[in-house]
């Protein structure tokens, strides 16, 4: 429901994370190829897009700059690692037909090539980190090994990146619902209301309590509460558009802050959730239940603990006009 933390088929160039020290990578590439009397020193990222250049050693003999991209087909050194997920070392490219359509070695002129595959943390293929020589040349297993050991540095910084991001996704998420918690409702809302004060928007918030759902539990046990939790919370998200939002503020208590044109619009929503709630009661064979629902039109002059108090506040009219 949430969107993944980290997106990984993003070129980290074009979306850098703080955490991230491109001048220390900088180094990292530099020295790999200072060790190896290399005359070019890579850290290649792989997306959907292509191979794109994170780090280019920075030296004279080096004709590829970061942030140059090459296309997904292409008969580079980097697309076999990738593919294959192992290291390659090509001593001489020249005397392997298989390198003939590679531009590095026809074009540049390179005849050497040694790479390591880099991962994310979750073992998907991140890119390469490689050296490359314009002769030939005869690496013992020892700068093999050199190789593997810098290449942890990098990949060091993308499970720090990661675990960061999950932590930052566990921080606004519920738990039990995937959706957003008080913490991730309060943020987004706010800044949802901020966007439609200047795009001269108009905005509901909506209130959402299920019924006497402690008998729920006492009936039929927490587990089948939880699963209601989970239908309430998924058929408000089905129901509303990815740039809504929506959020447990805790307990049976839900709320979504909706884009409108009319009433007219609030009253549809408040149809299409009812009736996802019936169709997940049915499908998931749920015990009944009923979710009184408080409606307010956004009201850009108030704060946001005020629109909730008054959507609270009409929810809790409604649930007493219940029979
Ligand atoms: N299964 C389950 N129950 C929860 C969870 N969080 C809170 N509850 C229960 O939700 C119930 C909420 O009870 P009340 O606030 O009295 O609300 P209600 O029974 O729906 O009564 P009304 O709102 O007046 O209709 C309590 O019994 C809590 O224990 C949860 O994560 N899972």
């Amino acid at each position: 429901m949430l969107p993944n933390p980290i997106d990984q088929d993003l070129f980290l160039l074009e979306h850098p994370s703080d955490l991230i020290s491109l001048g220390k990578w900088q180094k990292t590439v530099n020295l790999l190829s200072k060790l190896f009397h290399a005359p070019a020193g890579f850290l290649v990222q792989h997306t959907s897009a292509g191979f794109q250049v994170t780090i280019s050693s920075e030296q004279s003999s080096n004709p590829y700059s970061a942030g140059v991209v090459i296309e997904s087909d292409a008969n580079i050194f980097c697309r076999r690692i990738v593919e294959t997920g192992q290291a390659l070392y090509v001593p001489n490219a020249m005397i392997d037909p298989c390198w003939d359509t590679n531009p590095e070695v026809h074009q540049d002129g390179f005849r050497s090539y040694l790479g390591v595959p880099v991962f994310w943390p979750n073992k998907q293929p991140f890119g390469t980190f490689c050296v490359m020589d314009y002769k030939e040349t005869e690496y013992s297993d020892t700068y093999i090994e050199l190789i593997e050991q810098l290449k942890d540095i990098l990949e060091s910084d993308l499970s720090l990146m990661s675990l960061y991001q999950q932590m930052q996704t566990l921080a606004i998420t519920d738990s039990l619902t995937a959706i957003n918690n008080r913490r991730g409702f309060t943020a987004l809302a706010h800044q949802r209301i901020l966007l439609a004060k200047r795009m001269n928007m108009r905005q509901a918030l909506l209130y959402f309590d299920i019924d006497e759902f402690k008998v729920i539990n006492d009936k039929y046990g927490h587990g089948v509460g939880d699963k209601v939790l989970i239908a309430v919370a998924q058929s408000i998200y089905k129901a509303i558009r990815r740039s809504d939002v929506v959020g447990r503020l805790g307990g049976d208590e839900f709320v979504a802050l909706v884009v409108v044109q009319s009433p007219d619009d609030i009253r549809q929503l408040q149809k299409r959730i009812l009736t996802g709630f019936e169709e997940a009661q049915r499908q998931q064979k749920l015990p009944d239940f009923t979710v009184s629902i408080g409606d307010i039109e956004v009201d850009l002059n108030l704060s946001f603990e005020e629109l909730l108090d008054r959507a609270d506040h009409v929810m809790m009219e409604k649930k007493a006009k219940e029979p």
